[in-house]
């Protein structure tokens, strides 16, 4: 059986996808920083939709502009222009349809595993009772294999394990968005193959849209449904992006002796030496 599959959606005569498709929309999206020297126009002009259930990584140059982006989605920065819809709604600031990995998870070093995912589900899920918060909490930790750590302190837990309490946490509150920001970068390459793995197995069960940042050519790959690049700022915007048309669920061993995959892996490298 071959693992290209053809891509499904057609685009309207704008070359947009149906709305009712739609999770995220990023309309003419502007951002400008303040600076001693004026103002840095660190992204204009950026337009970019991300359909309901896609998972969708963005590459680019140090410095382009990816977290700007990325934390404006969250509602954590300011939007200078242009707008950020999820289900056609406008965001106003952070809320818990949109949950954040960040490359390291900031969890509460004196809490244990447990207290830390526990913080979030307490805010999103008030009316639930302590049991069903505390099955919640568990359930996620159980899926990223912290079944034996519940009750351990985030401060007795290795980069590897604080990042699994990170996915947990993130996933837990149940966002309709999952927003990661090169949430394996400072993990050993063994760990970070693992948590690919266990990310994709709870992405792919909850049915969520996810959007993640990362260096890595051969994760943009193996992780996508569609690798976005971005231009070099200032004024970045979105300069090209890739259909990964490799059928889930995917291993490694499947993609890496795919010939397309180093089709792709050269589209990728060409336009980032460019
Ligand atoms: N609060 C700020 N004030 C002024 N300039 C900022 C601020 N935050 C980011 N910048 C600048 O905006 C540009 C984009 O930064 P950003 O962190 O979004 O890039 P990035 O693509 O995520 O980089 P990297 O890949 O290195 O993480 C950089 O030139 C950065 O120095």
């Amino acid at each position: 059986m071959s693992i290209i599959t053809a891509n499904r959606t057609t685009l309207d005569d704008n070359g947009l996808f149906p709305s009712n498709e739609v999770m995220l929309d990023l309309k003419s999206l502007k951002k400008v920083y303040p600076t001693p020297k004026g103002d840095y126009v660190v992204l204009e002009d950026l337009n970019l939709q991300i359909r309901k259930e896609e998972f969708v990584t963005i590459i680019g140059h140090s410095g382009c502009g990816k977290t700007t982006m990325l934390s404006m989605i969250a509602g954590l920065n300011d939007i200078s222009g242009g707008n950020i819809s999820v289900l056609g709604k406008h965001i106003k600031g952070p809320g818990p349809d949109r949950g954040v990995i960040f490359q390291s998870p900031s969890l509460m070093p004196w809490m244990t595993a447990l207290q830390n995912v526990l913080l979030g589900v307490n805010q999103v899920f008030p009316d639930a009772t302590k049991a069903q918060r505390n099955d919640i909490a568990k359930y996620y930790l159980q899926k990223v294999g912290l079944e034996d750590a519940f009750n351990k302190r985030a401060s007795e837990l290795s980069q590897g394990m604080q990042q699994r309490v990170g996915i947990a946490r993130a996933f837990a509150i149940k966002p309709k968005v999952l927003l990661l920001d090169e949430p394996f970068g400072m993990l050993d390459s063994l760990t970070r193959g693992e948590l690919q793995d266990i990310l994709i197995e709870i992405w792919n069960k909850e049915k969520i849209t996810a959007v993640m940042i990362t260096h890595d050519v051969d994760e943009a790959i193996f992780l996508a449904d569609r690798v976005v690049m971005m231009t070099s700022g200032p004024k970045a915007k979105i300069g090209d992006i890739l259909n990964i048309d490799f059928e889930r669920p995917r291993t490694r061993k499947s993609v890496l002796e795919h010939d397309d995959y180093y089709k792709y892996r050269k589209h990728l490298i060409d336009f980032l030496e460019h």
